[in-house]
């Protein structure tokens, strides 16, 4: 998994490069821009295009300068660079950059002051105005120039980061950045791309890499990680010969109401076809036919406290939640299943449960998953105004009651009690429909009965699930919640 590093730590890691590879800070943006013009002209090919790239005065602005050259070099003969010179300073690489863009006699303007700027007459704006060395929020001149370029309405391509957003720290709600329409950003993704906020500084993100040392980036401490597929390939259980029924575990599951017997069904498909060795659905007694007909490998308890309790001990794993409403019977249902010292996933209705009685709450078993939507996460903990704000909540609750907290989004955050955040990358909107959340939740609960960690079934349950629908979306303007649940097993083979 990759390392999410702070801006801090990749300076860090531009400086061990160059003290321990036989390149300079001028070589990195070399490679920097060059990777950069390779990305972009996989998006513009016209070399007819008009191209006006916004220079700042650090690196971000020396990495402009680069592209410009590189662009003009390459046959992009209309693009035109306009320097922000709001301060004296320029660091040396910027300067030597300028150098060799004049020495091509390529036409550099100046802007000392926003209200200089006029009428920009391009089909593509770059924006490497401020980059990762941005410090404090945009003001005065930054902030004017950031809405006079935002004002031109036209596509913008940010460099490593859009002029105005930090790398990390969470993003201001009043953001007054540049809008870019594509970041293409160097080495890592950083981490606020990944807050619903970003949207307004970027549309999307690519990472190109421009050859930092990997082991030392990874060696640094980083409180957030990006999953990748390797890591769910260590993890899943092989079908080993001579294993039955019996060696992949048998996971109850309880859910459902007559009027939402949906969840409960798709949340027993998800942990069928994630491969639990057996699926029980304790489900209304009304649900019974449509659960033999749609799932006849899963079998079935009533909804009788009496019941479960005497059989609490041939579960591997409970998930709790789906469907399940937060009338009395409900809460009777969940405080018997905490009471089963078994592993537990909590979802849905069952959270909202726990939100309405913390004392139920301070009872969750160590090793608990529970996985909220933002309302959820918002009803059971407190409301947040920022996606930074609830991530700093989730990471202290999980670690404090030593859960693993499954905060469900476009990229999914899994908050675990060593402290740390894993970011699921799968995942796409054609998914944004209900029964996806069910579905994860029995695929987690499959995953556990098979005997993975509480962190591992997290990590692949929440991977699997973006994957399947990934695959589904490529053909398909929405996904289906039971055609996920299908396609997770194919994910998995
Ligand atoms: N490892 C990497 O990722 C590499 C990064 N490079 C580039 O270097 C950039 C970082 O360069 P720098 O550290 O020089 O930083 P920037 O170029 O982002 O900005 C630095 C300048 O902006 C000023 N500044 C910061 N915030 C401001 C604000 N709110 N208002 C007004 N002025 C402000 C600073 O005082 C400084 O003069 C990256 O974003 C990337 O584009 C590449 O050139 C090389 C390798």
């Amino acid at each position: 998994m990759q390392a999410i590093i702070s801006a801090v730590q990749m300076h860090l890691a531009d400086e061990y490069t160059i003290t321990h590879e036989p390149v300079t800070l001028f070589d990195l943006m070399e490679r920097a821009s060059a990777a950069f013009v390779k990305c972009f002209r996989k998006d513009f090919d016209d070399r007819g295009l008009r191209l006006a790239v916004f220079c700042g005065p650090g690196n971000n602005g020396g990495d402009g300068l680069a592209i410009a050259r590189m662009l003009i070099n390459s046959g992009y003969l209309n693009t035109a660079v306009y320097k922000i010179n709001f301060s004296p300073n320029q660091s040396e690489d910027n300067k030597t950059n300028e150098a060799l863009l004049k020495k091509m006699h390529a036409p550099v303007r100046y802007i000392y002051k926003a209200e200089d700027m006029q009428f920009i007459a391009a089909d593509v704006l770059i924006d490497a105005v401020l980059g990762s060395g941005l410090n404090k929020p945009l003001s005065g001149e930054y902030a004017q120039l950031a809405q006079k370029i935002n004002a031109i309405n036209i596509p913008v391509y940010a460099v490593d980061i859009p002029t105005g957003l930090p790398a990390d720290g969470g993003v201001d709600e009043n953001y007054n950045g540049i809008r870019a329409q594509k970041t293409i950003t160097f080495q890592r993704p950083k981490f606020n791309f990944f807050l619903p906020e970003s949207l307004a500084a970027t549309q999307e993100f690519e990472v190109v890499n421009i050859g930092l040392d990997e082991d030392y980036i990874q060696s640094l401490p980083a409180g957030h990680y990006l999953l990748e597929e390797k890591d769910i390939r260590k993890i899943l259980p092989p079908r080993k010969r001579f294993s039955h029924k019996g060696t992949y575990g048998h996971a109850l599951l309880i859910c459902g109401q007559p009027q939402t017997m949906g969840a409960a069904l798709l949340c027993a498909s998800g942990c069928i076809h994630a491969g639990a060795g057996l699926v029980t659905a304790c489900i209304p007694g009304s649900g019974l036919t449509a659960l033999n007909a749609s799932l006849p490998e899963a079998m079935y308890l009533p909804r009788d406290i009496g019941q479960i309790t005497s059989t609490a001990e041939d579960y591997k794993v409970v998930a709790i939640g789906c469907g399940l409403d937060t009338n009395d019977e409900s809460k009777v249902l969940l405080e018997k299943a905490l009471e089963m010292q078994t592993q537990l996933v909590i979802d849905a209705d069952a959270i909202n449960l726990l939100a309405k009685d913390k004392n139920l709450l301070d009872k969750l078993p160590p090793g608990t998953i529970l996985t909220p939507h933002i309302k959820e996460f918002d009803r059971l903990f407190g409301n947040h105004t920022s996606w930074h704000s609830r991530l700093q909540t989730a990471v202290g609750e999980a670690f404090s009651r030593r859960l693993t907290i499954v905060l469900k989004n476009q990229y999914t955050f899994i908050c675990h009690s060593d402290k740390k955040i894993y970011i699921n990358p799968t995942g796409n909107p054609a998914m944004a429909q209900g029964g996806m959340g069910d579905v994860l939740t029995g695929i987690i609960a499959g995953l556990l009965a098979q005997k993975l960690s509480p962190l591992h079934a997290a990590w692949a349950g929440c991977y699997l699930h973006g994957k399947a629908g990934d695959r589904l979306a490529r053909n398909s303007y929405v996904v289906k919640a039971s055609a996920l649940a299908e396609q997770v097993a194919k994910e998995m083979k």
